[in-house]
C-alpha cells in the first residue's frame, strides 16, 4: 500500500445545484476510509449565472478562453469552493493542515468530445492560495489529449469501491454503478474486473428543465409531478430513437444534447413522467452494448431520490434480468459518491496512476492527469 492522504473531493455537477463535498483516506489504490460529506447548495442566483456561463462558452474554441462573463464566474466560484472548504472543515472540526489535498472538479460549461474540446471552469491556483491545501484540478483534459472523451472519470473509483464489497454483500459480477446526475453514466464491471463505463442518457436535466419552464420548481421533489402523469410512447420513443443508442461507438454527453420537449407536446404532468420513464429506459438501452447485462445495478445521483425513475429502473432491469440497488442498500453514499470519487482521483493523480482507461472514456492507453496547484509554502493558517 501506498502512503495514505487525507483528500477532500468537490463536485460541481451538471444538475449545477451545488458544491458536494467529501473526506477520503485513501492511497489512490485502496480506500482506507470515507469521512464525511456534505452539499452546499448555490442559491437561484447564482445557478442563473452558472446557465448563462453555459450560454457564454458555445462560442469557445480553445479551452482557455473565457468569453463574456465567465472569466468572472469562473472567479467566483471558485470562491464559493473555497467557502464550501472552510465550512466543511468548521463543521467536522478538521484543521486545514490535516488535509493532504483538495480534488477539483470545477464547473462543466462546454464538452464536445468530438472536438477533443472539454472546459471545466475553476481556478485550482486561487483555490489553493484561499484553502492553504495542494489542490490537484482540471483532471479530464489529459484524457482527451490522448483521445479519450474526457469523461466518465469516476469508474476508477467505483471499481475501487467494488474491490472492497465482502464475500457476505452477495454482490457477485457483472455489477453495474449507475450514477443518475444531470447526465447518467454506468460503470460495468465483470468477472475479472474488466471495466467499461460511459455516459448512459439524459439524466435529471431534461426533467429539471421542463418542470422549471412549466412550474417554476427546479426540480421534481420526490417525482410528485410526475407520479400525476402518464407515459407518452410517442414523446419518450423520440427521444430513445436518438443516434446515440444505437451508435456502434460509445460518446461522452454535453448537458444539451438533448433539449426538453416543446410546451405543447405534453401537458406538465405527462412530460414530467415521460421524461422520467426516459432517464430510466436510457440507462437500459444503454446497457445493451456492454459485454452482458449486469446482474445488479448500484444506483447514485440525485435521480435515486425520484421514485418514479427508480420504478422504471426496477422493473425495466428486472425484464432483464437484473436487479436495483440504492447506494445506501451498500452503506454507500449516493450523494457524496463524486466528490468522493474527486478525492481518490487527486491522489491518483498525485502518485501518477492513471485516472482513465480505454475501457472507460475511449482513450488509447491508461492515462494519468491533473494539475497541481500547490498550497503558498509560507502560507499563515487562516481560521
Ligand atoms: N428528492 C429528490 N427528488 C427527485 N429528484 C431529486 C431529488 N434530489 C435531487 N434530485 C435530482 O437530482 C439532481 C441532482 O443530482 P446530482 O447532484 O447527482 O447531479 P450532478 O452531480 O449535478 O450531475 P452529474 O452527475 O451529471 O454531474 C437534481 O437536479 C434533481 O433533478
Ligand atoms: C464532461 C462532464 O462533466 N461530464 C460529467 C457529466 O455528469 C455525468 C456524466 O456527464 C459524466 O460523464 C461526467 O461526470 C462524472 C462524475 C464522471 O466524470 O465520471
Amino acid at each position: 500500500m501506498g502512503k495514505v492522504l487525507t483528500a477532500i473531493g468537490l463536485m460541481s455537477g451538471t444538475s449545477m445545484d451545488g458544491i458536494d463535498v467529501a473526506l477520503l483516506e485513501t492511497d489512490g489504490e485502496t480506500i482506507v476510509r470515507r469521512g464525511p460529506s456534505a452539499g452546499y447548495a448555490y442559491e437561484p442566483r447564482f445557478r442563473d449565472r452558472l446557465k448563462q456561463g453555459l450560454e457564454e462558452a458555445k462560442s469557445i474554441r480553445k479551452r482557455d478562453e473565457r468569453p463574456g462573463t465567465l472569466a468572472e464566474l469562473e472567479r467566483d466560484l471558485t470562491l464559493r469552493h473555497a467557502e464550501a472548504i472552510k465550512s466543511f472543515l468548521r463543521e467536522n472540526n478538521l484543521l486545514m493542515d490535516t488535509v493532504d489535498v483538495i480534488g477539483f472538479h470545477g464547473q462543466t460549461v462546454l464538452h464536445r468530445p468530438d472536438e477533443a474540446l472539454t472546459v471545466q471552469i475553476g481556478d485550482g491556483g486561487l483555490l489553493a492560495r484561499e484553502t492553504l491545501i495542494d489542490v490537484v484540478y482540471d483532471m479530464r483534459a489529459n484524457d482527451m489529449a490522448h483521445g479519450g472523451q474526457g469523461a466518465p472519470l469516476i469508474p476508477a473509483y467505483h471499481a475501487a469501491l467494488a474491490r472492497g464489497f465482502s464475500e457476505s454483500s452477495g454482490i457477485d459480477a457483472p455489477v453495474a454503478f449507475v450514477n443518475i446526475g444531470g447526465i447518467s453514466n454506468i460503470t460495468y464491471i465483470g468477472a475479472g474486473e474488466a471495466i467499461i463505463a460511459y455516459d448512459s442518457g439524459p439524466g435529471n436535466t431534461l426533467i429539471d428543465q421542463w418542470v422549471e419552464a412549466h412550474a417554476g420548481i427546479p426540480y421534481d421533489q420526490g417525482g410528485m409531478v410526475a407520479s400525476e402523469g402518464s407515459v407518452l410512447p410517442q414523446l419518450a420513443d423520440r427521444y430513445l430513437a436518438h443516434p446515440f443508442f444505437s451508435s456502434e461507438k460509445r460518446r461522452s454527453l454535453d448537458r444539451n444534447d438533448f433539449a426538453p420537449p416543446a410546451a405543447a407536446d405534453a401537458s406538465l404532468e405527462d412530460g414530467a413522467r415521460t421524461l422520467a420513464h426516459v432517464t430510466a429506459a436510457a440507462i437500459l438501452r444503454s446497457a445493451r452494448h456492454l459485454p452482458e447485462m449486469p446482474s445488479t445495478y448500484i444506483v447514485c445521483g440525485g435521480g435515486r431520490l425520484n421514485p418514479v425513475i427508480m420504478r422504471d429502473l426496477v422493473s425495466l432491469a428486472k425484464a432483464a434480468g437484473g436487479r436495483v440497488l440504492a447506494a445506501e442498500a451498500l452503506g454507500l453514499n449516493g450523494d457524496s459518491m463524486e466528490a468522493e470519487a474527486w478525492a481518490y482521483l487527486a491522489v491518483r493523480s498525485l502518485r501518477g496512476l492513471p485516472l482513465s482507461y480505454p475501457g472507460t472514456t475511449g482513450v488509447g492507453r491508461p492515462v494519468s492527469g491533473g494539475r497541481l496547484a500547490a498550497r503558498p509554502m509560507d502560507a499563515e493558517a487562516i481560521d
